[in-house]
C-alpha cells in the first residue's frame, strides 16, 4: 500500500481578472474547508498570484503558477523566475503544459531547465506530458511519454521521500475537447510513466511520485479515474474555473 495523497489541481489558464480570481479563490477555500485526505492547488495567471495568495491565507489550498523562467533574474522581458513565484506565495509551478509546447516554443530542453530551477527555488514542479491525437493514432503514445520524461527529467534527482515532483499526463486530444481518455487508457499511460520514473529516479521515488490525469476532468468522471491504481489526482482546466464545480471534483471520495 503506498501513501500518495491525491492532488486535485486547477489550471485557470488565461482566465479571470485579479478581482475575479481573488473572489473565486476565497469561495473555493470556503467550499473545500475541512475536506481531508486530498491536496488542492490552483494556478491562476501571473497577475493574479498575489491577490489569490492573500485570498487563500489561512486555507489549505495551495497556490501554483502556470510557467516560469529558468534563470533567477535578468533581462528576460515578460518572464518570472522561481524565487519571484515563491515570494509571491506559490508552492507549485506547472511546467511544460502542452499549450506552452504548442504555442510558445516550449521544448523538452527548456522544460528540463525549468524543472531544475523550480526545484532549486523550493517549488514543487508539475511536469506535463502527453501525446497528440496523431501520435496516439500512430501508436506512438508510450514512445512520446518516454522521451518527454527522459529529456524533461535529465539529470534531475528530487530528494527521496519528498513530493517535489508531480507528473501530469495530459493527452493533448483530451484537453478542452470534452473527450476524456478512458479510465483504462489513462491507467495504461500512468503505469508506464511510473515504470519510466522508476528507471530514472529509483523505485521508491517512483512509488511516491503523484501522477495526475488531465483532459476534460469533470465531477462526473473523476471518481472512476481515481479508482485506478496509478492515477493520483487531476489537473483540471475548464471545470476548475467555477469554484462550486471544482469543489465537487475535490470532494470526489
Ligand atoms: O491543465 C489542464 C488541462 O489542460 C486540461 O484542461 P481541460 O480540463 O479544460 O480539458
Amino acid at each position: 500500500m503506498d501513501a500518495r495523497t491525491p492532488l486535485i489541481a486547477g489550471n485557470w489558464k488565461m482566465f479571470k481578472t485579479p478581482q475575479e480570481a481573488a473572489r473565486d479563490a476565497a469561495a473555493l477555500a470556503e467550499l473545500v474547508k475541512g475536506v481531508e485526505g486530498v491536496d488542492v492547488m490552483i494556478a491562476p495567471t501571473f497577475a493574479c498570484l498575489v491577490p489569490v495568495a492573500q485570498a487563500l491565507e489561512g486555507s489549505a489550498v495551495a497556490l501554483g503558477a502556470q510557467n516560469m523562467h529558468w534563470e533567477t533574474e535578468g533581462a528576460y522581458t515578460g518572464e518570472l523566475s522561481g524565487p519571484m513565484l515563491k515570494a509571491a506565495g506559490c508552492s507549485h509551478v506547472i511546467i511544460g503544459h502542452s499549450e506552452r509546447r504548442q504555442y510558445f516554443g516550449e521544448t523538452d530542453e527548456t522544460v528540463n531547465k525549468k524543472i531544475k530551477a523550480a526545484l532549486e527555488a523550493g517549488l514543487k514542479a508539475v511536469l506535463c506530458i502527453g501525446e497528440t491525437e496523431e501520435e496516439r493514432d500512430q501508436e506512438k503514445t508510450l514512445n512520446v511519454l518516454d522521451k518527454q520524461l527522459k529529456d524533461g527529467l535529465k539529470d534531475i534527482f528530487p530528494g527521496s521521500g519528498e513530493d517535489a515532483l508531480v507528473v501530469a499526463y495530459e493527452p493533448v486530444w483530451a484537453i478542452g475537447t470534452g473527450k476524456t481518455a478512458t479510465d483504462d487508457q489513462a491507467q495504461e499511460a500512468h503505469a508506464f510513466i511510473r515504470k519510466v520514473l522508476a528507471e530514472l529516479l529509483g523505485k521508491d521515488l517512483a512509488k511516491s511520485t503523484r501522477i495526475l490525469y488531465g483532459g476534460s476532468v469533470k465531477p462526473a468522471n473523476i471518481a472512476a479515474l481515481m479508482s485506478k491504481p496509478d492515477i493520483d489526482g487531476g489537473l483540471v482546466g475548464g471545470a476548475s474555473l467555477d469554484p462550486e464545480t471544482f469543489s465537487q471534483i475535490v470532494k470526489f471520495q
